[in-house]
């Protein structure tokens, strides 16, 4: 099997949705999940590039395996669910210090998942299979509440992580285009998320060829310079 030419890294609290997201994209469909153990991965070739797709999980019983997933990684998406204010919180808290075996010019894309449980993801999908919004938007067909976390809150997370990794706003993407609103249920901007990612990935990859290989020292073509008699070793 060829090396991936880049990766990709799911992180994020149990339950948020995370093998979800990975299998509305790469099955398009929403099937039963059981709670990650480890991590898996995915390939996906992007244009002519191999392009990995590392699921991990959330339980904090495999926390420690977190940065081991993310060495070398090309782009990282921070999930949460928009529904459980305590997974955005978690990102920064417990997850965001697992990427720093990531790459030094990793992209960072914060999701929150689950849009559809909350009222206007609800109305939207509603709208989208022929309800009238009005109906919709009644109580009655409405049980579901308000979206706990707010976009501007992922916004604002993304700021921190850019403090955090000591990057300058003008040197990466801006807030708004890395931060997504998806549900992994409906396929709600599920296709955007990872596109626009393998289209960012891509010049990265372009970038680190044309760069080559790691410099290193070949020691087995090294000749050590002959002793003369008048040498200070002779
Ligand atoms: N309504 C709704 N449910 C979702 C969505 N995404 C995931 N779920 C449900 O949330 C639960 C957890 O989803 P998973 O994809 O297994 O979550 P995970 O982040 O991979 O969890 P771990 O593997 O434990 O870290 C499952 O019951 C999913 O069906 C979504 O967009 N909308
Ligand atoms: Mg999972």
């Amino acid at each position: 099997m060829r090396k991936p030419d880049g990766k990709i890294v799911l992180l994020g609290d149990m339950n948020v949705g995370k093998t979800s997201l990975l299998q509305r994209y790469m099955e398009r469909r929403f099937p039963d999940t059981v709670s990650t153990v480890g991590g898996a991965f995915y390939l996906k070739q992007w244009r002519s590039f191999n392009i990995s797709i590392w699921d991990t999980a959330g339980r904090e019983q495999f926390h420690g395996l977190g940065s081991m997933y993310c060495r070398g990684a090309t782009a990282i998406i921070l999930t949460y669910d928009v529904n459980h204010p305590q997974s955005l919180v978690e990102l920064e808290d417990r997850f965001l210090g697992l990427t720093d075996t990531a790459s030094t010019d990793c992209l960072f894309a914060i999701v929150g998942n689950k849009v559809d449980l909350s009222e206007e993801g609800a109305v939207e999908s509603r709208e989208k299979d022929g309800c009238s919004p009005r109906l919709a938007a009644g109580s009655y067909m409405s049980p579901k509440g308000p979206k706990q976390v707010q976009l501007e809150d992922a916004v604002a997370l993304y700021k921190k992580i850019l403090k955090y990794k000591m990057l300058d706003e003008k040197d990466v993407p801006a807030a708004e285009q890395m931060c997504f609103e998806t549900s992994a249920k409906t396929g709600h901007n599920v296709d955007l998320l990872f596109e626009t990612l393998f289209d960012m990935v891509v010049p990265m990859i372009l970038r680190q060829r044309a760069q080559g290989p790691p410099q290193t020292v070949d020691i087995s073509s090294y000749k050590p310079p002959r002793r003369t008699k008048s040498g200070c070793c002779a």
